[in-house]
């Protein structure tokens, strides 16, 4: 059994073509409209049958999460990927398993790192225990809002808390960049400083129809919390042969969409030459 290959699951950064914030709810989520989409890249999930459950953190950001390093972390602590994995376990036969992260997202950055790796961790599960990844929306929504879009991993429509997914078409291939400032933003923290406005809801069309007329409404709130995010914006606003930039989620990450790689990678130099995270891939 444990000299059976690990099973490797892509956990890939997710960005927000537009985010509308419609209101605040009785239980203090708020209900959403959103564009879901996925770059190629991301985070990287490996899980191997093992004589006992053991988990373990590398990659860049890997110090970002306890414990720094990448040493073995047991248990796990409150990791997503552990609790992914006990969640799993609650519901569905779990022999014990070896789990890695190799964490190449920043963290807190608005592209769902964390969600992305529970969602691998799930998806690497179901393939090792021969269930259907799809089975597990419900495990998925209670970990994360955003944790049942990373399992389906498929550009959606995201409405109530995010978690009610239909599937939409439209970008792929599309050269992506994503820019981090290196600065951690509290999803919890930016919905707290939503100013409580309804600016109506998503409007019709083709995808990027859609993304163009579409807006973040988290962006002002986070950028109240993190200025810095208005000179990422701008430099990817004026950066040559751009489609859309805009913020991600909860930010601080920013995205925008290329006419062709090259014009993405002269703008991921820019970004890189401000000291900032980039990410130079493509739309799944
Ligand atoms: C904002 C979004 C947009 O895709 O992305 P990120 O910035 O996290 O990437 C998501 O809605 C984040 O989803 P996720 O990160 O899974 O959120 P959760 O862990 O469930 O919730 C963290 C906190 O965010 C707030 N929250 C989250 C989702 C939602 N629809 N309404 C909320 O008010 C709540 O304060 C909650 O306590
Ligand atoms: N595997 C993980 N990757 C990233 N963050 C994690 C993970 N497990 C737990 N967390 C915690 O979840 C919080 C949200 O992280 P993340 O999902 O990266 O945010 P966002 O969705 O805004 O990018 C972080 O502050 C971090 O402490």
């Amino acid at each position: 059994m444990t000299d059976r290959p690990a099973i490797v699951e892509p956990a890939p950064a997710k960005i927000n073509l537009a985010l509308h914030v419609r209101r605040r709810r009785a239980d203090g989520y708020h209900d959403l409209e959103t564009l879901f989409a996925f770059a190629r890249d991301g985070d990287v999930i490996r899980v191997k049958e093992a004589a006992e459950d053991s988990f373990r953190i590398d990659g860049p950001f890997a110090s970002s999460l306890s414990p720094p390093g990448g040493e073995d972390a047991g248990s796990g602590g409150d990791n997503l990927v552990t609790r992914a994995r006990d969640a799993f376990r609650a519901v569905s036969p779990t022999p014990p398993v070896a789990i890695t992260l190799t964490k190449n997202l920043p963290v807190a950055s608005g592209i769902g790192g964390g969600s992305a790796d529970a969602a691998a961790t799930l998806r690497a599960l179901a393939r090792l225990t021969g269930t259907d990844p799809r089975d597990f929306h419900a495990v998925a929504a209670a970990l994360g809002a955003d944790v049942p879009a990373c399992l389906s991993g498929r550009t959606a429509l995201g409405t109530g808390k995010g978690d009610a997914l239909a599937d939409l078409t439209g970008l792929a291939d599309t050269p992506l960049l994503l820019v981090n400032p290196l600065v951690a933003v509290s999803t919890a923290a930016v919905f707290a400083a939503w100013d409580g406005i309804d600016r109506g809801p998503l409007p019709d069309g083709d995808l990027l129809a859609r993304a163009h007329a579409g807006r973040n409404d988290l962006e002002p709130a986070a950028t109240t919390l993190a200025p810095v995010i208005a000179q990422v914006r701008a430099l990817l606003d004026a950066a040559t042969g751009g489609i859309l930039s805009r913020m991600s989620g909860s930010g601080a990450t920013c995205f925008a969409m290329f006419d062709t790689p090259a014009a993405r990678d002269a703008a991921a130099g820019q970004a890189r030459a401000r000291g900032w995270w980039t990410l130079a891939t493509e739309m799944n």
